[in-house]
């Protein structure tokens, strides 16, 4: 064996994109394991989900970054300022785009941020299943004109095309470094968060219509009882009274549902029984106060 095969290459790779080009579907397919949420509705991933890839040779540790847009609260400002975060820290980015949605003001919004960063970065065209083949190579010659991209991969995370493709690039530009974490670690996104994802995803797909946007859920308890069980205990944030209502559902239909659901998938992920306790608060604007955007980790504790 040579020693450059025996070398170790890490780093930190950062996936970016707009709101629902399947990001958090790709980080899935690419970890084999559920770790942020999935859902058809834009502006689910709000927190920074670490994953980790290991291969022969190299691990990748993955910051999965909210949808990028412009700010449009203090909330979307503390959202994009924690991406532009991460951007500084890694060795490079993965910018990740759906063939299938036209170029828009949106992906060149975010090239534009992307310019002045050193790390090279690889344009992912993700859902290569839903256009023909002609399709995805204009795409390709349309994308490669706009942005000095070090490599350009069409796959599709539904089918896994190119995924192995993917990765061989992502490794080839880390750079010699040490197993970061232990090959059985797949997120170091604390339980609690977790818990706050599965939660929200839940209430979302039966709310979607009547409250977009405007839930956040913050883990308050979250202990082992004497009896084996978890105790977790949720604050749902909402905006105004109408929401709450529509939250709780009628005689608390939609929340037991949303609630026994996200038990379920939370008991599955940690391997114990689980007693979920789901409480809803009205803050009005609660997207704007700073002291909740601390508490669901945007910004640092004073
Ligand atoms: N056909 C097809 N659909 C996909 C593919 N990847 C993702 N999707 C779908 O696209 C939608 C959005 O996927 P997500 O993974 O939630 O997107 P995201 O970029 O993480 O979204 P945000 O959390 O809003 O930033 C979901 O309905 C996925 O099932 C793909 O390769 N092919």
């Amino acid at each position: 064996m040579t020693d450059k095969e025996t070398k170790f290459h890490s780093g930190f790779a950062a996936l970016l994109g707009r709101p629902n080009v399947g990001k958090s579907t790709l980080m899935n397919a690419l970890l084999g394991e559920k770790i942020s949420i999935v859902s058809a509705h834009a502006q689910t991933t709000r927190n920074k989900i670490t994953g980790v890839w290991n291969g022969d040779n190299a691990q990748v540790v993955f910051l999965d970054t909210p949808g990028m847009h412009k700010p449009q609260s203090k909330l979307g400002e503390a959202i994009r300022q924690s991406t532009m975060d991460a951007l500084d820290e890694v060795d490079m980015i993965v910018f990740l785009c759906a063939v299938n949605d036209p170029l828009g003001a949106g992906d060149r919004y975010i090239l534009s941020l992307l310019k002045d960063r050193k790390v090279p970065v690889i344009l992912a065209l993700s859902k290569t299943d839903l256009i023909s083949k002609e399709e995805v190579l204009k795409k390709i010659v349309q994308y490669s004109k706009i942005y000095p991209f070090a490599e350009i991969i069409p796959l599709s995370a539904k089918t896994g095309e190119n995924l192995d493709e993917l990765m061989k690039c992502v490794v080839k530009y880390m750079p010699e470094g040490p197993k970061y974490f232990p090959d059985d670690m797949v997120t170091d996104q604390p339980e609690r968060n977790i818990v706050q994802e599965i939660v929200r995803e839940k209430l979302l797909t039966r709310t979607r219509d009547e409250v977009p946007h405007a839930i956040g859920v913050y883990t308050e308890e979250f202990s082992e009882r004497e009896n084996g069980k978890v105790y977790i205990r949720c604050t749902i944030y909402v905006e105004r009274d109408s929401q709450k209502r529509i939250i709780i559902g009628k005689k608390g239909s939609v929340l037991k549902a949303a609630g026994q659901e996200a038990r379920e998938e939370i008991q599955n992920l940690i391997g114990a029984p689980v007693f979920l306790d789901l409480w809803v608060k009205v803050t009005k604007d609660w997207k704007n106060k700073d002291y909740i955007l601390r508490e669901l980790g945007y910004k640092e504790h004073k």
